[in-house]
């Protein structure tokens, strides 16, 4: 492993399974943990989510060779000046968020000389905090990788190779185009989750108690959806909004249709929309990308 030192910034869902998943398949690495919240970092000793949690940011990735942001999307800016004055020269500077344009820019014009590689580990609960990380978050799933065009091409195959060594698939991408693929395929599937969920709880009729009471099936899997943290969520929206908003206004156009079909009495259209939908489905499922693998879900729902 190219890394002697790993620091971790941010000790919630994302940052605790990296601290986790380095324990159980790089025990050689050294972990330091630091989160702005006394309490998580409180917690985060307790759980032995790194071997060392520092009290202060900078101190956290003194002499790391790997520095992973683990923060919102809107606190990546901050949390990079905060480790500023403590890291070395040759250490990559990575990080987590689900969305990439704006973060690398914010890490590039806060570090400027240092190795930024930004990633996106595309896995996840709705769970957060330091209680919610498990060691096998990241096995069979997809990390994007999105280096700048004039990365150091050895610092890349570092950190892919950290990546894999956690059980990723590593996938390198432009930011740009990470940005448009997980505005469809996570942030506008969260969007359609919250807005359903709430227009379902406002509706006079329909009572909170029976949402509650009826939500046995398809419902429950976006309320399980828009459980999701509302700080994470609100930034990746802010900070995705191009993206987010244009794969919106394709999405608004096809339901428009959807709505016509279902006025103009058009099985056809149906039949065949759900159809394909059906065999998208089936097509994921043979790929393994999916949460019925072995060890996902158990204990964390
Ligand atoms: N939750 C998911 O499913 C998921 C999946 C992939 C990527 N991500 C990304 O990972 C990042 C972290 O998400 P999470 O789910 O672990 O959230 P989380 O809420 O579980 O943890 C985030 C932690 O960051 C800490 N924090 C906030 N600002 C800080 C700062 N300036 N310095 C140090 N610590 C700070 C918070 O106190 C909190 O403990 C986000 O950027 C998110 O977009 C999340
Ligand atoms: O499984 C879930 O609960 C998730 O929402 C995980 C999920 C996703 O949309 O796939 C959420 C956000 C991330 O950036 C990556 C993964």
């Amino acid at each position: 492993m190219p890394f002697r030192k790993v620091a971790i910034i941010g000790l919630g869902l994302l940052g605790g399974s990296i601290g986790l998943a380095v324990r159980e398949h790089l025990p050689g690495v050294a972990t330091t943990g630091y989160d702005a919240d006394s309490e998580v970092r409180e917690r985060a000793r307790e759980l032995d989510l790194a071997q060392t949690i520092a009290d202060d940011p900078a101190e956290a990735v003194r002499g790391a060779d790997l520095v992973v942001l683990c923060v919102p999307v809107g606190a990546m800016r901050g949390a990079a000046q905060a480790i500023a004055p403590g890291l070395s020269e040759d250490a990559i500077i990575s990080d987590v968020g689900s969305s990439k344009q704006r973060v690398g820019k914010a890490l590039a014009e806060e570090l400027p000389g240092h190795h930024v590689i930004p990633a996106h580990p595309v896995a996840g609960t709705e769970q957060s905090g330091p209680d919610a990380g498990f060691a096998s978050l990241f096995h069979q799933r997809w990390c994007i990788v999105t280096p700048p065009e004039d990365a150091d091409a050895a610092k890349v195959a570092a950190l892919v190779k950290f990546w894999k060594s956690l059980g990723s698939t590593v996938e390198v991408m432009d930011a740009a185009h990470h940005d448009m693929v997980l505005a469809v395929t996570s942030h506008i599937p969260h969007l359609i989750a919250y807005t359903i969920v709430g227009t379902a709880s406002d509706l006079e009729e329909v009572t909170r108690s029976e949402v509650i009471k009826y939500s046995a099936g398809g419902f429950r899997d976006f309320t399980r959806i828009a459980a999701s943290d509302p700080t994470m969520w609100r930034d990746v929206f802010l900070h995705n909004k191009d993206a987010v908003l244009e794969m919106m206004d394709r999405f608004q156009a096809d339901l428009g249709s959807m709505r016509d079909a279902i006025e103009a009495d058009d099985g056809e259209a149906m039949f065949d929309l759900f159809t394909r939908t059906r065999a998208i489905r089936r097509s994921i499922l043979e790929q393994g990308q999916d949460d019925a693998r072995p060890d996902f879900g158990r204990g964390h729902e």
